[in-house]
């Protein structure tokens, strides 16, 4: 290999994808296997999968990319400048402890984590970056900044509900992407969304508490993930709508985030910081 193209590859941060035969995780591959700025150097699985010991390529139906499916984290994310993690919160957890040994950019699209969840990946910020997002696309962001203002600048006479769709498989409700337009929401009135959250409803639920912030989720077929934020008060009603059609701007968001961390130190960021809305 020559002198030029062996810079070229050092030189591409080395990704590792977590959950790489999952929806997300397969996107990721394939756009990481295409790109010009980052390189795929490790893929893993749960312990048990059916595709661990196979070439990722040949497992997803491509050709052969010399890189075997593994449930080994601790070797694999060792050869990694930062890992690309969409699986479920108790798979991220322990992903985040071992990627912050590593000192390697954890980039995080997992959803659906609790209190005490988010307490430790604080914990393992303290070692290495963190990016998190229940959203990674710039839409849904910028969303976020509008809904903070519009809130801000509407009265408690405008009711405020989140409606949020995804397909059949998604496991957690409200979507992550809910919950930041729902905190974003409470932060434009001066509160926090544990403050204005009001229980999913079911059943003589009594009239609706006056400043209140409601969520409703649909889940069916292949939604990709849909989110209005509906904004209702006398006589009218103001909706705000983004409408996600292929999961690749995701995994777009993703790497550009892992991308952005590189020269970060440690500590938690979100999609806001790697997009400059902040
Ligand atoms: N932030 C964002 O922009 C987005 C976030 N998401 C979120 O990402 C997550 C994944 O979504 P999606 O790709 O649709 O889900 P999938 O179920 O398709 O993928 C998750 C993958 O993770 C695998 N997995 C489970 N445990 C482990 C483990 N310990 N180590 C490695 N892999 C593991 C699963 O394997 P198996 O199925 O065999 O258990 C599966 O392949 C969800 O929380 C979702 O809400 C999704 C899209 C965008
Ligand atoms: O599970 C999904 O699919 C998605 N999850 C994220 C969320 O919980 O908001 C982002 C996107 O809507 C797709």
């Amino acid at each position: 290999m020559s002198d030029m193209a062996q810079t070229e590859i050092v030189d591409k941060p080395g990704i590792v994808v977590t959950g790489a035969s999952g929806r997300m995780g397969q996107k990721l591959v394939r756009m990481l296997l295409q790109s010009d700025e980052a390189r795929l150097v490790g893929v893993l699985e749960r312990p048990g999968h059916g595709w661990l010991g196979r070439d990722i390529g040949e497992a997803m139906g491509l050709a052969p990319v010399g890189i075997m499916v593994s449930d080994q984290a601790v070797p694999v994310i060792a050869q990694a400048q930062a890992v690309i993690d969409f699986t479920t919160p108790m798979a991220t957890l322990a992903y985040a402890e071992l990627t912050a040994q590593a000192r390697a950019v954890h980039v995080i699209g997992t959803t659906g984590f609790d209190e005490e969840d988010l307490q430790q990946l604080t914990a393992s910020a303290r070692h290495a970056p963190i990016i998190r997002a229940g959203n990674m696309s710039l839409g849904v962001n910028l969303l976020v900044s509008l809904t903070r203002k519009v809130a801000a600048a509407l009265g408690e006479d405008w009711d405020i509900e989140i409606v949020e769709s995804h397909h059949r498989h998604k496991v957690d409700a409200p979507s992550g992407t809910a919950l930041m337009l729902g905190e974003a929401a409470a932060e434009g009135r001066g509160a926090t969304l544990g403050e204005l959250r009001t229980p999913a409803r079911d059943g003589i639920t009594g009239a609706r508490p006056t400043g209140s912030i409601g969520f409703a989720a649909i889940r069916g077929g292949d939604i990709v993930g849909e989110h209005d934020v509906i904004f209702a008060s006398q006589g009218e009603r103001l909706i705000l709508r983004h409408i996600a059609n292929d999961r690749a701007l995701f995994a777009r968001g993703a790497i550009r985030a892992a991308l952005w961390g590189q020269d970060k130190g440690p500590g938690e960021y979100d999609m806001a910081d790697v997009l400059g809305l902040n």
